[in-house]
């Protein structure tokens, strides 16, 4: 069986403002330091007003640093957007692409990520693909064919193991304390792996985060079930305590 290294992730979202920022990057980076060799990677994506500042908090440590988006193009006429290459510029290494939010806030669809995904894999970053099914197609039984239609779409040819993470997020679970079963989170997981391996040469080396209401008390049955190869944490990566017990988790 492939051995995933796992990875806990941080989406700390349109949260923090700079004082508070760096004191969370700070506190990670202490904590980081003083484990010693961890059991996962470790990444925070924050807005991207602190990138800079939390790029320089956790420099020299295990925590590493992303965005929570990016544009399709390298520069131009795009007000309000972030280019891939100036998160690469600013020592960021993954960016985060197709979250639920931003598909639903900015009606981002599966091809605009995958030009994303391509963007950033331009960039010398690796792309962190969201995925996950809506409430209501949940209820329709249409989970598998929404999510494998998404990673279908938005992951592009090119991707490999290295430049790319998949997130499955059913958006339901997002932020609402409701967490997926393990059924439910292995069924999708198993389904995004099968699509994966019949696409790609190291399909079986892709790492498959699970997002949606992680927290320390369900994290270790969440990263148990196989094909979970880590977490995308939201509220809960805000706070340092409980984002290390995840982290720990993978001990
Ligand atoms: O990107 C993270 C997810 O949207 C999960 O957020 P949550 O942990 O607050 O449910």
């Amino acid at each position: 069986m492939t051995q995933r290294r796992p990875m806990i992730a941080g989406n700390w979202k349109m949260n923090c403002l700079r004082a508070d920022g760096i004191a969370l990057a700070t506190a990670l980076a202490a904590k980081a330091a003083e484990k010693g060799a961890l059991g996962c990677d470790v990444l925070v994506c924050p807005p991207a007003t602190l990138l800079s500042d939390v790029v320089a908090a956790t420099k020299g440590s295990a925590v590493m640093v992303g965005g929570q988006d990016c544009h399709v193009a390298t520069s131009g006429a795009h007000t309000g957007d972030v280019a891939a290459p100036m998160l690469a510029d600013i020592g960021a290494g993954y960016v985060l692409v197709g979250h639920s939010e931003r598909r639903a806030d900015h009606d981002e669809s599966s091809t605009t990520i995958r030009l994303k995904a391509i963007a950033a894999h331009d960039a010398g970053l690796a792309a962190v693909v969201c995925v996950g099914e809506t409430e209501q197609e949940r209820d329709l039984g249409a989970t598998l064919a929404v999510v494998n239609g998404q990673v279908a779409v938005s992951v592009p040819g090119g991707a490999t193991a290295k430049n790319t993470i998949i997130a499955y997020e059913p958006v339901w679970a997002i932020g609402t304390g409701r967490t997926a079963s393990v059924a439910e989170v292995a069924e999708v997981h198993a389904a995004i792996r099968a699509e994966l391996v019949e696409r790609f040469e190291d399909g079986d080396e892709f790492r498959i985060l699970y997002g949606g209401s992680v927290k320390p008390s369900n994290a270790a049955e969440l990263l148990a079930v196989e094909d979970v190869d880590g977490a995308l944490v939201g509220g809960a990566s805000l706070k340092v305590d409980d984002f290390w017990k995840i982290i720990e988790t993978c001990a």
